[in-house]
């Protein structure tokens, strides 16, 4: 179904003509769970985002679809009872996207470690039945030290005791939110990428009505109306609020930044996603996970007060992730210049979330340490040993909600928190991409009950756990055979086996689409027939406006193939502008913009000092 460049002009124009049910602003995958479930129901439906769908946060993640065990730690049991129970829902929904990629999780004998052998067994048995793991296949074990070392030999053996394997998934991020976005787009959803909500309408009793919106690529303004709008704009979500000046605004996201880098699996082989304690104390753990013929590693949490739109990774970031990869692993001897690919995201983290509240609602709940600082003051006022004002300077301290701000950024809890301001902003905010469907699903209630209240306005009910995204019409029992089944009608058309198996992997049920585009597209400017249909299928019916959103965020290329990266640009340039009817000044302008992009992600400024 065609949803290409064509298709974003048209919806600006509905965008503007007619009144929706639901307007989200931001189009990463918490934006895209509730339009999915939204435009199921019949809602009509607009979402827009300021840039390329999931060029937020959604795009920028560990790039796993996990239960987050280490939260555990912080007794977040019910993050992680929620997110590694939406492990499988996910993997129901979409079953071409997360797959099924055991952890291995290595035990050193150290302080501050957050598992020793005993508790790393405690917390995996615990996750396994939260998530009802029972495939032999797939529960946890543990692992003799001698055993670790056989799998991954290059581990620093010092303090090593041992290891745990437990389930968990690896995943494409952006390929998620945009086959959730495409799916609500068949589902009649009016889509708009790089269209930015610059205010908030309210009508004459002061309810929320709609937004003033911006044209990102025209510069021209517009109102939307909409009967409810839902602010999922994730470390955005208090630039969005802030703007609803009739409401006493106080801020809520303490957004950290995590970065990751690439380096050629040669260089740190790893025969499956690797997760350890950083060594340094700081509660962080760090993922090293096997993706094409790369290793990726990663992550920093550091409070971020930068530019949302774009973090960078630093010199100070790069040092820390190699210090800590290089002692685990001392034979790597990895350097800055072997970096091949990096990025830099943003959680979205609720500042008071020092416990987790989690879907559905503030719960007002606050961490165990502000709550046992406000028993001690009131017992210290009890007995004389305290006055009023420090009572209230504590609890004026909660109030602010920054009280969680001494936190560390590892400490906060990843839970969401769906709110409404008095003037009818709906926030969904916090949360993980893994539990996305099921916060999504905590909104949508709301939404439905506010539109039947107010509106005398009913939907159907959906049960949002049976509601594929696009290419996701596979049964999640029987993958590996489906995308083999599907790959063969591109190997039928000419292509290497290869090339149809990434494309069938890429696209799941909406493969058959890509392969039918053989015979119709004829390779230009150098490209393969493979990488033509892929390209093509991508202008029509996935939104693509740049070869970033193309190499970066369609296909992650320019992160797991940046071998190949440099034959293929000019190809895939000069095919969009084709496609897209280019002058040469948008050539020359788009050409700058991936050139920037890549050296960016290469760490070129860091690497010429
Ligand atoms: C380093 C890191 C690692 C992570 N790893 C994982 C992981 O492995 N698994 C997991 O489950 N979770 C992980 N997470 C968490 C997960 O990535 C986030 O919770 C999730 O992506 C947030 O999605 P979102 O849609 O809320 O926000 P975003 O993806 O940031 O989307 C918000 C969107 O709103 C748009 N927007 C903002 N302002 C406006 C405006 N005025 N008008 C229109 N649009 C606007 C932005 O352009 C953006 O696209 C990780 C996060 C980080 C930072
Ligand atoms: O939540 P954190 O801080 O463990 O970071 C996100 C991970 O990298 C994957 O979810």
């Amino acid at each position: 179904m065609a949803f290409s460049a064509t298709t974003r002009q048209q919806n600006i124009e509905r965008l503007q003509n007619e009144t929706l049910d639901l307007l989200v602003i931001g189009g990463g995958i918490t934006g895209a769970g509730v339009a999915i479930q939204s435009t199921a129901m019949n809602m009509k439906t607009g979402l827009i985002d300021m840039q390329d769908f999931a060029e937020g946060t959604s795009s920028r993640s560990t790039k796993l679809v996990h239960g987050g065990i280490r939260y555990l730690k912080t007794f977040d049991v019910g993050v992680v009872a929620d997110t590694v129970k939406e492990r499988a829902v996910v993997q129901g929904i979409a079953p071409h996207i997360p797959k099924p990629d055991p952890m291995l999780l290595p035990i050193y004998d150290e302080t501050g470690a957050t598992f020793d052998l005993f508790s790393v067994k405690v917390a995996m048995d615990l996750y396994d039945k939260l998530a009802e793991v029972k495939d032999p296949k797939f529960t946890n074990y543990t692992l003799s030290r001698e055993e670790v070392l056989q799998r991954e030999p290059q581990l620093n053996p010092k303090h090593l005791v041992g290891g745990g394997v437990y389930l968990d998934f690896r995943n494409n991020d952006a390929r998620l939110v945009i086959e959730n976005i495409k799916k609500a787009h068949e589902n009649g959803g009016i889509m708009a990428s790089h269209v930015k909500a610059t205010g908030l309408l309210h009508d004459d009793d002061g309810r929320i009505n709609g937004i003033t919106a911006e044209d990102l690529l025209t510069g021209a303004s517009f109102e939307i109306h909409a009967r409810i709008v839902i602010n999922t704009t994730g470390p955005w979500s208090d630039t969005i609020r802030k703007m609803d000046h009739t409401e006493k605004y106080q801020s809520q996201m303490r957004p950290t930044k995590g970065v990751h880098l690439v380096v050629d699996a040669e260089k740190l082989p790893v025969p499956q996603p690797t997760y350890f304690d950083s060594g340094d104390q700081d509660g962080r753990m760090i993922f090293v996970v096997p993706r094409e013929n790369k290793t990726y590693f990663g992550t920093t949490d550091t409070d971020y007060h930068g530019d949302l739109k774009h973090p960078t990774v630093t010199q100070e970031d790069v040092d820390y992730l190699l210090e800590i990869v290089n002692r685990r692993f001392p034979t790597a001897k990895i350097t800055l210049d072997d970096i091949e690919a990096s990025w830099a995201g943003l959680r979205p983290l609720i500042a008071a979330n020092g416990s987790s509240d989690y879907n559905g609602g503030n719960s007002g709940k606050i961490s165990d340490k502000s709550f046992k600082e406000v028993i001690k003051v009131v017992d210290q006022f009890e007995s004389q040993e305290a006055s009023r004002e420090d009572v209230e300077s504590v609890l004026n301290d909660l109030e602010t909600s920054l009280a969680e701000d001494k936190l560390s950024p590892s400490a906060v809890s990843r839970g969401s928190s769906l709110t409404s301001s008095p003037d009818g902003l709906l926030t969904l905010a916090g949360g993980k991409i893994t539990d996305y469907r099921k916060m999504a699903a905590g909104a949508m209630a709301l939404i439905a009950k506010i539109l039947a209240d107010k509106y005398d306005a009913h939907f159907n009910e959906i049960n949002s756990k049976n509601l594929p995204v696009s290419g996701g019409d596979i049964d999640p029992h029987n993958v590996d055979a489906t995308i083999a089944f599907y790959a063969k009608q591109g190997t039928d058309n000419g292509l290497t086996n290869d090339e149809a198996l990434r494309i069938a992997n890429m696209y799941g049920s909406n493969a058959a689409r890509v392969f039918s585009l053989i015979g119709k597209v004829e390779p230009t400017h150098g490209l393969s027939l493979a990488e033509t249909i892929s390209l093509r299928y991508a202008l029509d019916e996935e939104m693509t406006l740049t070869p970033v959103d193309y190499l970066l965020r369609r296909t992650n290329h320019l992160l797991f193939m940046r071998d190949t990266l440099d034959s293929l640009k000019d190809g895939v340039i000069a095919t969009m502008a084709d496609y897209l009817g280019w002058d040469a000044a948008t050539v020359k302008a788009q050409t700058e913009l991936l050139n920037q992009t890549i050296a960016e992600s290469d760490l070129t400024a860091l690497k010429q000092g």
